[in-house]
């Protein structure tokens, strides 16, 4: 058997991957996430998808190369106007981020990399949000709650920014940080199955 290993810090990604039935070991493992000069959005998170995906395989203890060992790494951006809008440094970043996505649609981007020893799979998911007018007001608001601090867009559609969420197109799971369906098939490719869960219920 596979043992699957999540390069993770995100509370989220793990309850996704939980969600779908696969036992896994989350590690930690850092990767600069500056963007490069002129990266396009989707260039920009299946990088880093891959890189994290390839230091969380780095940070494992050396193992026999016949071991079956798999690591998936991801990444989440929100895009508006072609720019990438990552974590919130502060309360005034945050703040402006939830005024320029205000009454507008925007696109979030994730990639799920999946990495061994020999090789290493990614896919990138786009999905559209369209927000409802928000207030400065009810932003500064948001902001007090702490849940923009640590959520690409400073929102979390699985929390109370799901008031601001008129309409999504695309994935759910992929806009709270894992796209489950495109995470099942890459895994399916490393013949780490979903089903197994799916029959012992
Ligand atoms: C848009 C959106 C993002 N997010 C979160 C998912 C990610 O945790 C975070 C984007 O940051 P990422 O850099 O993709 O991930 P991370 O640093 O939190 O975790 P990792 O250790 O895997 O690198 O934003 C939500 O939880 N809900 C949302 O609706």
């Amino acid at each position: 058997m596979t043992q699957l290993y999540l390069a993770s810090g995100s509370p989220r990604r793990r309850e996704l991957l939980t969600q779908i039935g696969v036992p896994f070991t989350a590690l930690s493992a850092a990767v600069d996430e500056s963007p490069l000069p002129d990266e396009a959005a989707p260039a920009y998170v299946e990088r880093l998808a891959v890189a994290k995906a390839k230091a969380g395989l780095a940070v494992l203890p050396p193992m026999d190369v016949s071991a079956r060992l798999a690591v998936l790494g991801a990444d989440t951006a929100v895009v508006l106007d072609g720019q990438i809008l990552g974590k919130p440094v502060d309360r005034e970043d945050a703040l402006a981020m939830l005024a320029a996505l205000s009454g507008r649609e925007h696109n979030v981007l994730t990639a799920v990399a999946l990495a061994d020893q020999q090789r290493c799979l990614s896919v990138c998911v786009a999905s559209q949000v369209r927000f409802r007018t928000i207030s400065r007001q009810e932003a500064e608001a948001y902001w007090a709650s702490g849940e923009p601090l640590d959520k690409a867009g400073s929102y979390a559609i699985q929390g109370l920014g799901a008031i601001f969420v008129q309409r999504i197109e695309g994935s759910y799971s992929a806009v709270v940080g894992l796209p489950l369906s495109e995470t099942a098939a890459l895994l399916g490719q490393f013949a780490i199955p979903c089903w197994q869960s799916l029959s012992t219920r």
